[in-house]
């Protein structure tokens, strides 16, 4: 095989986070997706949890020592174009990321995942402060749901106004972006990006579905395998909304739960033989 002079022709996407057993959110729904969107997808396992569209069972957390072994072993020798966090369940992982993240000069898309759908804690409370203070700084990119940005926001959100004072209050902890993710409001899921000067309120149609498991990884994993092809955040946010819609929208039906999204409904779309 020749060697490509210009640089690698794909563009990679580094996942860290939990591994789900189910395969419909955390490093299996960021995987697929970088699959699904044409990136090639490197990980770094931070905690293993038994898990199935019914909810958590059980949580391990993986030893710093070799949380950080993974990222120095991809960075060492595959390269990363953009990263993105996931499930990162304590202070300590969130402090050992935060150190490879500056060592590596990492770009970054923190999906600040706090609660599993089912009600499973997969960010100890003590590690939230942690998550605000050391994380979010280093963040191109952040995306709370509802839950999450009054949490980080210390807003509570009741409408529009709210989720824009939070995105600002968010911003004031130091990403460059905010998106703040509609799906558990009561209404339509829209979604409400804020880059410090202007605000976007990306709309959809609520689809009428039990099956949304992985929803918020898919939607932050799209964002970042957007950006690690170049581009914007503004339009990487833009196309992971069309993206998630339409994942949910061809749910497979899989499991007794929750179940997960088509990550690849694009690809069917266009190869349906
Ligand atoms: N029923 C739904 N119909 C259409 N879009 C949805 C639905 N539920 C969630 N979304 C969208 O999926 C993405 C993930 O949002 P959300 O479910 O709030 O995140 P999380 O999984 O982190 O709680 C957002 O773009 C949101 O607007
Ligand atoms: C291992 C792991 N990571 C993250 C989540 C939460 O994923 P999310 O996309 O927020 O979807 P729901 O779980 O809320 O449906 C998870 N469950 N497991």
């Amino acid at each position: 095989m020749t060697e490509n002079l210009q640089g690698p022709a794909i563009a990679r996407a580094l996942t860290i986070a939990g591994s789900d057993s189910g395969g419909g959110a955390g490093i299996q729904a960021d995987l697929k997706t970088f699959a699904a969107l044409g990136v090639y997808g490197i990980s770094a396992i931070t905690a293993i949890t038994a898990q199935n569209t019914l909810g958590v069972r059980a949580i391990q957390e993986q030893s710093i020592p070799i949380i950080e072994a993974q990222i120095d072993a991809v960075m060492e020798d595959i390269g990363v174009d953009v990263a993105k966090t996931g499930m990162l369940s304590s202070s300590e992982i969130i402090n050992a990321v935060a150190r490879r993240v500056q060592h590596w000069q990492l770009r970054l898309v923190v999906d600040p995942v706090m609660v599993a759908k089912g009600g499973s804690t997969l960010l100890q409370s003590e590690a939230i402060e942690t998550l605000r203070t050391v994380l979010l700084p280093l963040a191109e990119v952040v995306t709370p749901n509802l839950p999450e940005a009054e949490v980080l926001s210390l807003v509570k959100i009741a409408d529009m106004a709210g989720m824009k004072v939070a995105a600002q209050a968010i911003y004031a902890l130091g990403p460059r972006h905010v998106v703040i993710k509609g799906g558990h409001s009561e209404d339509q899921p829209t979604d409400l990006y804020f880059d410090g000067q202007q605000f976007i309120e990306l709309p959809a149609k609520r689809i009428n579905t039990r099956h949304t498991h992985g929803t918020g990884c898919t939607f932050s994993a799209a964002i970042t395998a957007f950006l690690a092809r170049g581009w914007s955040v503004e339009e990487a946010v833009r196309r992971a909304k069309v993206y998630i819609t339409g994942a949910i929208q061809h749910a497979p039906g899989i499991g007794q739960g929750h179940g997960p999204i088509d990550h690849f409904w694009l690809w069917d779309q266009t190869h349906n033989e």
